[in-house]
């Protein structure tokens, strides 16, 4: 690209920052090395958004910058009303939504001092999305976009029919552990963990230094599950996985209770008794299995109750609810839990869509890792849960392209 003297334009200011760099003998923040742009290569034009296309949910990671709108021309009209329809929105037609919570102000990416916005809709609503971006005059910028997840290979030929973008395809896993380490370093509060889970009146959030991580187990819950071994910033293998994750949750909510949404599912399980629907040990053993150190409460089979026309008469959406609940998080923390042991992790790592708004689940893998490892293991949480892969993809800048 030929060299830019427009005071506006993103060349520019990032050349003023290396000159300025120069001079002050200073390096760049570590930032500007890691996230792909190498002394010499040009940054991808403007906007930076960064996609992971799931099975469920597409997440769409948005990067403001402080300070380049200035000067006049069609591009920078452009970039400014996606600016401004983005960051003064938090929901966007019928189902996009910003995670305005969610937001990360002054992170530096290539650079540039700026602003991380968070946004996800359905995937199932993707020709919206589509329309939304040819709307806002986003294909005229835009001719590549750095996509992860399943749907970057699924929508790859709609996303050039439609709106003439190029989709840089990464690997889903590789683009979460990026993005994770990142917002991990950019974020100070964003690992925690819960204290007390089973007791409703002590349980808190806490913070946790996750400064030092390696090695852990990462649990990715989605519409299905990935498991991981992460061993350093670039040693990271799929040791599992399991088709038994959110999207079952979901799908079978709907089925048993008649509910449409996952935000629904979630509010009437908080007003659900599971012990309605499972059996439980000591439906079996009228108390504890003590021998092999199974208490009473524990659930021996889930749904296991259900056989009965009787109690069946007498179950509610809300125990439904909740015991689909219980039955898909703890089949995870079971095998999460295995996979930890296994690899000799004592960290776990809960990230994925399925925990948000969901502190029922959290707390119930925070008891389970605890009282299944005898206190040797420990569940963590991070709070940008569903975005790890969009990020990673943000960040990453046409290396490692999956063609
Ligand atoms: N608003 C929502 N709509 C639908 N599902 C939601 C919503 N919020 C949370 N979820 C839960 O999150 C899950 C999807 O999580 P996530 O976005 O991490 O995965 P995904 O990328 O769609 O799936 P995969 O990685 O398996 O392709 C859903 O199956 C559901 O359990
Ligand atoms: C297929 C993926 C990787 C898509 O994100 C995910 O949904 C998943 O890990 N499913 C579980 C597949 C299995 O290991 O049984």
């Amino acid at each position: 690209m030929a060299p830019h003297s427009c005071k506006g334009c993103l060349h520019y200011i990032i050349a003023k920052r290396k000159k300025m760099s120069e001079l002050e003998n200073k390096p760049l923040p570590m930032e500007v090395e890691q996230n792909g742009l190498q002394n010499g290569s040009d940054p991808p034009s403007m906007p930076w958004f960064g996609m992971d296309i799931g099975g469920t949910l597409s997440k769409l990671v948005y990067f403001e910058p402080k300070d380049i709108m200035q000067g006049e021309s069609e591009e920078i009209d452009i970039l400014k009303n996606i600016r401004k329809y983005l960051t003064k929105n938090s929901s966007y037609g019928k189902s996009g939504h910003r995670d305005t919570h969610l937001q990360m102000d002054n992170v530096v990416l290539r650079g540039l001092v700026g602003t991380i916005h968070f946004i996800r809709f359905p995937t199932s609503a993707m020709k919206n999305f589509l329309n939304l971006a040819n709307q806002k005059g986003m294909a005229k910028l835009v001719t590549t976009v750095s996509a992860t997840g399943g749907g970057a290979f699924k929508f790859e030929e709609d996303f050039k029919r439609e709106v003439n973008m190029k989709l840089a395809k990464y690997d889903e896993l590789e683009a979460l552990l990026k993005g994770l380490i990142f917002i991990d370093k950019n974020s100070p509060t964003e690992c925690y963990y819960w204290s007390n889970p089973t007791d409703d009146t002590k349980c808190a959030k806490v913070n946790y230094d996750f400064s030092k991580p390696y090695p852990f187990l990462l649990v990715n819950i989605g519409s299905g599950v990935s498991i991981l071994s992460v061993k350093s910033a670039t040693e990271c293998k799929r040791v599992s996985g399991t088709s038994l994750g959110g999207g079952t949750f979901l799908g079978l909510c709907c089925l048993l209770t008649g509910c449409n949404t996952f935000e629904e599912a979630i509010s009437l399980a908080a007003d659900g008794d599971h012990t309605h629907v499972d059996k439980l040990v000591k439906d079996i053993y009228g108390g504890d299995y003590a021998k092999f150190g199974l208490p009473g409460d524990l659930v021996a089979s889930s749904f296991g109750q259900m056989n009965s026309r009787d109690r069946r008469s007498k179950v509610s959406r809300q125990d439904l609810a909740r015991a689909t609940l219980v039955t898909i998080t703890n089949n995870i923390g079971s095998i999460a839990r295995m996979c930890a042991m296994q690899h000799s992790l004592e960290r776990v790592v809960f990230i994925g869509n399925f925990l948000r708004v969901n502190p029922i689940a959290m707390k119930l893998l925070a008891y389970a890792m605890d009282y299944w490892s005898n206190g040797s293991m420990k569940a963590l949480f991070l709070e940008h849960e569903g975005y790890f892969g969009a990020v990673g993809c943000l960040l990453q800048y046409h290396d490692n392209i999956i063609r």
